[in-house]
């Protein structure tokens, strides 16, 4: 090679390691949390292994301290990894981060989750609580359908079955009872296909979730479009059969309650219009389905896994409520040990271990660190369910960590519903629906492994997409009566 000639290539590599240097290694501030950039394109992608948010506690334990930065594809995000950094964020500034990113698969129904989505986000809320969420009318609702299952169950005589399905479609009629104002037939194939989150895309999903550019290339620009035509066309269907019988002095569900919230507001300079509409459901519908589903999931592997323990809450809930009556939230306060297993299992296994992304909507110090106005955040609630300091071998699933004295013990380190202005909406439904519809298994059956089945189903490993979810497995519901 001529002199010229390795000053050339000199120059271009100066020049390519400049390039990456300033649009990809380079922290945004002086003071921005350090962190993971990995690599151009991929960022951490390539390290963050099968289970991101537990890679990303080690970075943190190990190297980096609570708060610390990863580059996620090519979204730099900052990742707060503790009790005390969180509720810093989520809470003592409250007003910074209540907004999130947009989201495109999100933005295809609606404006987003920008700062007027507290509007709707507080009128859902009130809207929700006037239909009896949280109250005894719900309870009703939900005791009804946890009765639904039980005799669901009974009716499978034993017979080793998935039941995520049947799950599933049960505590998405609770939303929909509330939402929609009726429930489905199990057969109904447009309710089946809006339940189930379908393989044929979810994969493609996630992906899109950090890569929203791929859109336009198949096979994620199909994933897309089915996911959006199923969702689109069912609430559609719904929101059409709502105008033409709305009583406006008598909203029956939480539709009604927005069309005629709707009618109060210009579509043009107001948040309530039909596409927000749209969000709204199918993030009620979404977002109330699979979360309360896969956690009764965890609670049921739970209690394959450890017989004893089964055998101890089938003892207390017997006790307690006795064979004749129905259990109710009521009894909640005579039933340590079922509170404990539940709060254990959602410190276990954290069903959003990541949280939902939240946005800064202006510059903020967090843990003695600058974090820039629109700054991608993800609260690591796992981390904060491991967090040795708190619970003393973590990995260990222990039910007594949460019983003194024979009393069951609340403990706000477990947070599987987020905190702060942006916490899970359907917290209060999703609590009740947990509690009853474990009693009500609990008090009718033991449940069993699949005598056919070598080994337990894992309930330590899962299955690490939106949600952390178990693989699918069969159990045995044999009747105590
Ligand atoms: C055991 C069941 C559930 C768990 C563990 C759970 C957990 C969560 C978590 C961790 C978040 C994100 C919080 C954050 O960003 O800081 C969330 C948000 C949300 N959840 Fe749940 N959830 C459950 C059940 C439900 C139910 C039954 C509904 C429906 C009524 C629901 C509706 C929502 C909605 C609409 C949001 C978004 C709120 C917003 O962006 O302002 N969830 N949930």
């Amino acid at each position: 090679l001529s002199g010229s000639s390795i000053v050339s290539v000199l120059i271009g590599l100066l020049t390519f390691t400049w390039i990456v240097y300033q649009f990809w290694w380079k922290l945004p501030h002086p003071r921005y949390p350090p962190g993971v950039r990995g690599i151009p394109v991929l960022g951490a992608l390539p390290y963050l292994g099968r289970f991101p948010h537990e890679t990303i506690a080690k970075w943190s334990r190990d190297k980096y301290g609570p708060v610390m930065s990863v580059r996620f594809g090519q979204e730099d995000a900052v990742v707060l990894n503790d009790y005390e950094s969180i509720t810093e964020a989520l809470v003592k500034n409250i007003n910074v981060f209540h907004t999130r990113p947009s989201f495109y698969v999100i933005n295809c129904f609606t404006d987003g989750y920008g700062f007027r989505y507290l509007e709707v986000r507080n009128f859902s809320l009130s809207a929700l609580r006037g239909l009896g969420i949280g109250r005894r009318t719900m309870e009703t609702r939900v005791s009804d359908v946890a009765q639904d299952v039980v005799q669901r169950l009974q009716d499978l005589h034993e017979a080793p079955t998935d039941i995520k399905m049947l799950i599933g479609r049960t505590v998405s009629n609770v939303i929909c009872s509330v939402v929609f104002g009726k429930t489905y037939e199990y057969d109904n194939k447009a309710f089946q296909h809006a339940v189930q989150s379908n393989p044929e895309y979810s994969e493609y999903l996630n992906v899109l979730f950090l890569y929203p550019r791929l859109r336009f290339i198949p096979p994620f620009s199909r994933a897309l479009e089915k996911f959006l035509k199923v969702h689109h066309e069912f609430y559609q269907n719904e929101m059409e059969e709502h105008e033409k019988n709305l009583d406006e002095n008598e909203p029956a569900d939480f539709i009604d309650a927005f069309l005629i919230e709707m009618k109060k507001h210009s579509p043009d300079t107001s948040w309530f219009h039909k596409k927000q509409l749209l969000h709204c459901l199918g993030d009620l519908f979404n977002a109330g389905t699979e979360t309360s589903t896969n956690v009764i999931l965890w609670m049921l592997l739970a209690l394959m896994h450890y017989p004893d323990i089964q055998e101890k809450l089938y003892q207390e809930i017997h006790d307690v409520i006795g064979e004749h009556v129905l259990p109710s939230v009521d009894h909640k306060d005579n039933l340590p040990l079922l509170r404990a297993f539940i709060q254990e299992v959602y410190r276990y296994q954290t069903i959003k271990p990541l949280s939902i992304k939240h946005r800064t909507s202006e510059d903020v110090e967090i843990g003695g660190y600058f974090i820039p106005k629109d700054t991608t955040i993800f609260t690591n609630i796992d981390a904060v369910h491991k967090d040795e300091k708190t619970f003393k071998s973590p990995n260990e699933f222990n039910i007594y960590r949460h019983i003194v004295d024979g009393k069951f013990v609340s403990n706000k380190k477990v947070m599987p519903f987020g905190i702060g202005a942006r916490s899970c909406l359907g917290e209060k439904l999703g609590k009740i629906e947990v509690f009853l519809f474990l009693a009500n298994i609990i008090k009718r059956f033991e449940i069993l492994p699949d005598p056919q089945s070598k080994e337990l189903p894992s309930f330590k490993d899962g299955i690490s997409s939106f949600l952390y979810t178990p693989f699918s497995f069969k159990l045995v519901a044999k009747p105590r009566i």
